[in-house]
């Protein structure tokens, strides 16, 4: 058994972490962390999360000096379900100490001068390790994700559009010089647990938000190697994401070669799953499957893509991480095989 602390566990991502690290074969909870100031402090799990009551009865404890000498000495990995700036400023001490580090923030994610500070507002420090972080999207990127000590696990959004753009990227389907539009809509959960105006009970709407300067548009951008539009919504329900993406193909491509895209990127990878009916956040909320679906006409094709935000967008995906990183079976303690 490897022992994983997690730091943020009172947090929606970190809380579904703790479950499934609890779940998992091969791993167990190596601490549960919050701020040093944390008014959470001391408290048992369960009565942030009722849910897990009688399952998961350890406190979560502040992450002062003495919980870091207990994570160097006792964890085996670390979990950052932090946000991206408390992720920038912890990561670099668990890797000088030789610990994987699998952070669910944008901290480590794209490479880049001044994207840090464009994009979230401060200058990155650790450009070294930026540039030696896996991308974390685990379908794509196992090679790196088996070799690098720090994996970046992709933004939400970012999980549900590459998830649907690279196999048409890949087998060269999309018209150069075009950019594929996403519109996405994300269940409140995506803004964290932190109480907020915009996300209160009363205020939330379904809305865009984010017009033409969402820090995902980069993200995912980056990693198609094609640049793309991105609109993303607030939906007035608790978890999931549906993406409906709007693709121009190449002249004379056959409905063969979308689905030979498709099924050679995704068949025998039971995670992400090529459905014959349009997918729904129904049928995706609360597991860790990626959803695919799409139609063509002449030149135009669609292709929805549903996850949910909580999970395949953050902490199911670590979890696969985690699998390809240690050579774990890749659906352990995800999907029953
Ligand atoms: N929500 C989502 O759908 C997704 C989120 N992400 C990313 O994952 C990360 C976590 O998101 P989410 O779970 O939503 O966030 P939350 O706001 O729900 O949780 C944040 C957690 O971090 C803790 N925390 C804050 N400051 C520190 C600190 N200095 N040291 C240790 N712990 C700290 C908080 O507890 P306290 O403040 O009490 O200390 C809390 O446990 C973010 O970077 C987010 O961008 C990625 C994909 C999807
Ligand atoms: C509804 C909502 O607010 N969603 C979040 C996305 C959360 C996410 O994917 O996290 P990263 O910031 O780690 O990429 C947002 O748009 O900022």
């Amino acid at each position: 058994m490897l022992k994983a602390a997690i730091i943020g566990a009172s947090g929606y991502t970190g809380a579904e972490l703790a479950g499934l690290i609890h779940a998992h074969p091969n791993l167990t909870l190596a601490g549960l962390y919050v701020s040093e100031g944390s008014l959470d402090a001391h408290k048992p799990f369960a009565s942030l999360y009722p849910r897990w009551r009688g399952v998961i009865d350890a406190p979560v404890l502040p992450l002062d000096d003495d919980a870091l000498s207990r994570i160097y000495a006792d964890a085996d990995l670390v979990l950052l379900a932090t946000a991206h700036e408390v992720s920038h400023d912890l990561a670099p001490g668990f890797l000088a100490k030789g610990l994987p580090v699998f952070d669910l923030s944008g901290a480590f994610r794209v490479p880049g001068d001044d994207f840090y500070q464009r994009f979230y507002g401060f200058t990155h420090q650790f450009g070294d390790w930026l540039s030696k972080a896996a991308y974390g999207l685990a379908e794509w990127n196992q090679d790196a994700i088996k070799q690098a000590q720090l994996i970046a696990v992709p933004g939400c959004y970012p999980t549900a559009s590459l998830t649907a753009l690279k196999p048409l990227q890949t087998a060269g389907l999309m018209a150069a010089g075009r950019k594929p539009i996403i519109s996405a809509v994300s269940g409140v959960t995506g803004a964290g647990r932190k109480a907020s105006l915009a996300t209160s009970f009363c205020e939330v709407s379904f809305k865009p938000y984010g017009v033409l300067n969402h820090r995902h548009q980069p993200e995912i951008s980056h990693h198609l190697s094609n640049q793309v539009v991105f609109q993303p919504h607030l939906g007035n329900f608790n978890r999931g994401i549906l993406a409906t993406i709007y693709v121009e193909l190449n002249d004379d491509v056959t409905d063969e070669q979308i689905a030979s895209a498709y099924h050679s990127a995704y068949d025998g990878q039971k995670i992400v799953r090529i459905t014959d009916q349009w997918p729904q956040i129904n049928d995706v909320a609360g597991t860790p499957f990626c959803d695919l679906h799409w139609a063509r006409d002449g030149n135009q094709l669609i292709v929805v893509s549903a996850i949910d935000n909580l999970l395949k967008g953050a902490a199911s995906q670590a979890i696969q991480c985690i699998n390809i990183h240690q050579g774990f079976s890749p659906l352990a303690g995800l999907v029953q095989e």
